[in-house]
């Protein structure tokens, strides 16, 4: 498949607002920083469509775009940021708990993970609630320019035994800068629409 026509519908601030159930849904999850902007960005080719930012923790809001007519990609708000008060972070996790556990359209989740490093405990805590909730999701290994192209087969090996997932489709190297890995999530994309009843 490719991504004809991307464009921002909505966001919301707190679990109670979400939409009535319209059109499947992927969302997108990961820590802050982690390149989940960029990700968008790169994989409808638009480069101002979700805001990429420097500074850490500025996506707070679970926002909705609308993808081929057919489909939304959710953006959900990035974790592990530290300068945030508690409230905050219990604003987040009440986000994030009601749009997961809520969202009757949800088929699939991206969650984001740097392919330089190891997964936090966030990344970890969020892969639990994700496994729990049964939601199907494949881990997305962003800034895969970082890492010399001989070493990805590595680290996707590495980060598949630390995660425990049963195989490397589990997982899909990506980069927005080279768009690297984008063909593979647009097929899992496509995989995920075709096998969902709607
Ligand atoms: N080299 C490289 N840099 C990247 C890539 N993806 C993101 N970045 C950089 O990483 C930084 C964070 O990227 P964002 O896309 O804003 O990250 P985010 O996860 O949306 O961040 P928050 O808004 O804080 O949640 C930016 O400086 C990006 O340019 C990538 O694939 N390769």
């Amino acid at each position: 498949m490719e991504i004809k026509s991307a464009s921002f519908v909505t966001s919301y601030a707190k679990p109670g607002d979400f939409p009535a159930p319209a059109l499947m849904e992927i969302a997108v999850a990961g820590k802050s920083n982690v390149g989940k902007s960029s990700f968008i960005n790169g994989m409808t080719r638009q480069k101002k469509l979700a805001k990429t930012s420097q500074k850490p923790g500025k996506t707070r809001l679970v926002n909705y775009f609308l993808l081929n007519g057919a489909f939304y990609l959710v953006d959900l708000p990035g974790y592990g940021f530290a300068q945030v008060s508690k409230a905050e972070k219990e604003r987040w996790g009440e986000m994030m708990e009601g749009y997961l556990k809520g969202s009757e359209n949800l088929r699939h989740m991206f969650l984001l993970m740097d392919i330089r490093h190891s997964p936090t405990r966030d990344d970890e805590t969020m892969l639990r609630y994700v496994r729990i909730l049964n939601i199907p999701f494949t881990v997305i290994l962003t800034k895969a320019d970082k890492v010399a192209k001989s070493k990805v087969p590595m680290r996707v090996n590495a980060l598949m035994k630390e995660l425990v997932l049963p195989g490397r489709e589990w997982l899909i190297p990506f980069s927005s800068e080279t768009g690297f890995g984008r063909d593979r999530v647009l097929a899992r994309m496509e995989e995920v629409l075709s096998s969902s009843s709607f």
